[in-house]
C-alpha cells in the first residue's frame, strides 16, 4: 500500500504555475506543454530553453522571486526552486488555497508527485516509485521505451478510430465491447511492425462491423 492514487489529469488550457526556472523546472514545464497547459513560470532566472519558450510566447514569465499571491487562479503548482524554504512557502500557500502542489525537493511535502512517462501517441505509461528512487523510475522508463516502440502510436490511433466508429454505429453495449475486444486479437500490432498494416476505409470498417455483428 502507498499513499498515491495514479490518475491522468486534464490540464488543457488550465493555468499551471512553476516556481523556479532551472533544470528541474524545465523538465516539469516540458511535460506541461505536452499536455497543453497554460504555463506561468515565476523565477528571477530561466534556463536558455525556458527563455526561448518565453520568447516564442509559449510560456508566461514573471521575472522575479516568488511572492504570496502569485498562485492565484492556478489549477496545479510546482515548487521547483533550489531553496527548500521557498518551496515550503509555495506548498503552504498552494495548500491554503486548495491547489494541488508538487515539491520537487520532497515527496512527503507534495500533494502530488511527477511520474516518469513513456509516450507513444495516445499511449502513456506513467512510472512512479513513490519517491523512493526517481532515477530508478527513469531507468524503468528506458526499459519500457525499448519494449513499447513507435508502432504503438499507429496501433492506438487505429483503435481510437475503430472505437469511435463502433460507438457511433452499434447501440448495444455488450456487442460494442465484444467487437472492441476482437480488435485487440487481430494481430494489428504485428502487421504494423512488419509493414503489412494499411488504414481501413470507412466502407471496410462498416463491412467489418456488420460481418462481426452477424457472427456474434
Ligand atoms: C521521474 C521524474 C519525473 C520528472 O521530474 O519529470 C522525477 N525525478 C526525475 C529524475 C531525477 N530526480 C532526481 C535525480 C538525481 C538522481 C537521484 O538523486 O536519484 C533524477 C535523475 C535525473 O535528473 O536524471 C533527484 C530527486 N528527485 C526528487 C528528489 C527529492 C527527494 O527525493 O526528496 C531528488 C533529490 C534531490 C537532491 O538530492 O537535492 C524528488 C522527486 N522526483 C520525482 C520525479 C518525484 C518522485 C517520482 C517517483 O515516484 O519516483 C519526486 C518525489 C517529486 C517530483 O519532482 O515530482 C524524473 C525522471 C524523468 C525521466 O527521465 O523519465
Ligand atoms: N524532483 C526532481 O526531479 C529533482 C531532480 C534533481 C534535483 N531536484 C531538487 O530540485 C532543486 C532544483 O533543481 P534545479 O536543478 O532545477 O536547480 P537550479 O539551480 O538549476 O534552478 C533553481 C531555480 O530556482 C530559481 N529560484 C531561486 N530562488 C527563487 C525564488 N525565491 N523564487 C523563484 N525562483 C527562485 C532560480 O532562479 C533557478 O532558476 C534542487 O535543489 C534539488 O533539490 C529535484
Amino acid at each position: 500500500m502507498d499513499r498515491y492514487t495514479p490518475i491522468f489529469v486534464n490540464t488543457s488550457g488550465k493555468k499551471c504555475c512553476v516556481v523556479g526556472g532551472g533544470r528541474v523546472a524545465e523538465r516539469k514545464i516540458k511535460g506541461l506543454l505536452h499536455a497543453e497547459a497554460q504555463i506561468t513560470v515565476i523565477s528571477p532566472e530561466l534556463t536558455p530553453v525556458l527563455k526561448q519558450l518565453h520568447h516564442e510566447s509559449r510560456i508566461q514569465w514573471i521575472d522575479r522571486s516568488y511572492r504570496n499571491g502569485d498562485l492565484r487562479g492556478a489549477f496545479l503548482v510546482y515548487a521547483a526552486t533550489d531553496r527548500s524554504e521557498v518551496n515550503s512557502t509555495v506548498v503552504r500557500d498552494a495548500e491554503a488555497a486548495g491547489i494541488l502542489v508538487n515539491n520537487a525537493m520532497s515527496s512527503e511535502h507534495s500533494s502530488f508527485i511527477t511520474p516518469s512517462v513513456v509516450r507513444r501517441g495516445r499511449l502513456s505509461i506513467a512510472i512512479s516509485t513513490a519517491g523512493a528512487g526517481p532515477a530508478a523510475a527513469a531507468e524503468i522508463r528506458a526499459t519500457l521505451e525499448r519494449q513499447f516502440g513507435d508502432e504503438y502510436e499507429t496501433y492506438l490511433e487505429f483503435l481510437h478510430q475503430m472505437r469511435t466508429e463502433v460507438k457511433s454505429r452499434v447501440s448495444s453495449s455488450s456487442l460494442r465491447s465484444t467487437l472492441l475486444r476482437q480488435l485487440t486479437e487481430m494481430h494489428i500490432l504485428e502487421d504494423i511492425r512488419t509493414g503489412h498494416f494499411r488504414w481501413w476505409t470507412e466502407e471496410e470498417i462498416g463491412d467489418w462491423i456488420s460481418r462481426n455483428q452477424e457472427e456474434v
